[in-house]
């Protein structure tokens, strides 16, 4: 019996995003970053994100050749060194069952969306917890499969880096699912692009408190682990390879992510990557349709402008 190739392209993932992550401190251990602007001071761009993508693309690409991957660092060189390729499959996450409905997916029909270090501006600075690397499995335009790795979570055993991953019909691993504070409602946003716009939306919901922390990916941890009950961003900051993970590993946890007026982004390979109506993350304890009706019409009339 072949293993089907979701469950494949899974483990490779989980053992090439934990590679990357540790090409993240090497970076960070060496001590120059090669920080470079893309479009501007605050999109910058290090050679640890240029590493880890290529590690993450050659690997993948190598064993799945007719896969579409997008990276956020555009074209990268695929001849890496050979200490970069990962070969080697999850076997722990390869014990685990496929969905029914994942059986037969053909190589053709996943996209499969890459930010090789979530959290750039975070890692320059030295807030090494915010950083992720984050591999997103999309069937069509749908996300199904997330890894999200975190190279400097300190396991209690000493051991440095965790891998939280998720994949819809199947469920989550990883982390130890927490729920927020009952009578509360705990919001984290954006820690470094806060926007009039950005405001409004939060004062909207009314929040107990606001975590301001940097990293789609670690946001939608703050949301598994019990630290925040919605993930709001009232901006078109992100991009689908910043969500696709995350949406993917949150759903398949119960909870959703959309955009700010509720509707799901596709991760179609012919998008436009740039999630311009914002993102919207719930637990699943709470109604994401509720939260979302809460959010001002002329919010979502200035996004959609
Ligand atoms: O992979 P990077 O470029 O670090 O991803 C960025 C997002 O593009 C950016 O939108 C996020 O901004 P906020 O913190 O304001 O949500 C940033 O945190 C990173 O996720
Ligand atoms: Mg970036
Ligand atoms: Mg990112
Ligand atoms: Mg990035």
């Amino acid at each position: 019996m072949t293993t089907p190739k979701v469950m494949r392209i899974m483990a490779l993932s989980i053992n090439t995003a934990a590679r990357a992550g540790s090409i993240i401190r090497e970076v960070m251990q060496r001590g120059n970053l090669g920080i470079v602007e893309k479009e501007g001071k605050d999109d910058l761009q290090t050679e640890a994100d240029r590493s880890a993508q290529q590690c993450i693309i050659a690997s993948l690409s190598r064993k799945f050749p007719n896969i579409t991957i997008i990276g956020e660092e555009g074209d990268s060189n695929l001849n890496v060194k050979a200490e970069w390729l990962v070969s080697e499959e999850n076997e722990e996450f390869l014990t685990h069952s496929c969905p029914e409905e994942l059986l037969e997916i053909k190589e053709e029909e996943f996209v499969i969306w890459v930010d090789p270090l979530d959290g750039t501006s975070e890692y320059t600075k030295g807030l090494l917890e915010h950083v992720t690397v984050l591999i997103g499995i999309a069937i069509k335009d749908r996300a199904v499969g997330g890894i999200i790795y975190q190279p400097y979570y300190k396991q209690s055993n000493g051991d440095i880096g965790r891998t939280v991953w998720g994949l819809k019909g199947l469920g989550t691993g990883g982390f130890e699912p927490k729920s927020p504070p009952k009578g509360q409602m705990i919001i984290t946003t954006t820690r470094s692009h806060l926007t009039p716009l950005v405001q409004q939306a939060l004062d909207a919901l009314s929040p107990t408190k606001v975590i301001k922390v940097g990293g789609a990916g670690y946001k939608v941890l703050q949301l598994l682990e019990g630290k925040a009950h919605a993930y709001v961003f009232a901006s078109p900051g992100c991009k689908r390879w910043d969500t696709c993970a995350p949406e993917a590993v949150l759903e398949a946890y119960g909870g959703t992510l959309t955009d700010l007026a509720g509707i799901h982004y596709s991760y179609a390979a012919d998008v436009d990557y740039k999630n311009r109506m914002g993102v919207l993350a719930t637990i699943p304890e709470i109604s994401h349709s509720e939260i979302a009706r809460q959010v001002p019409n002329d919010i979502i009339a200035t996004l959609r402008a």
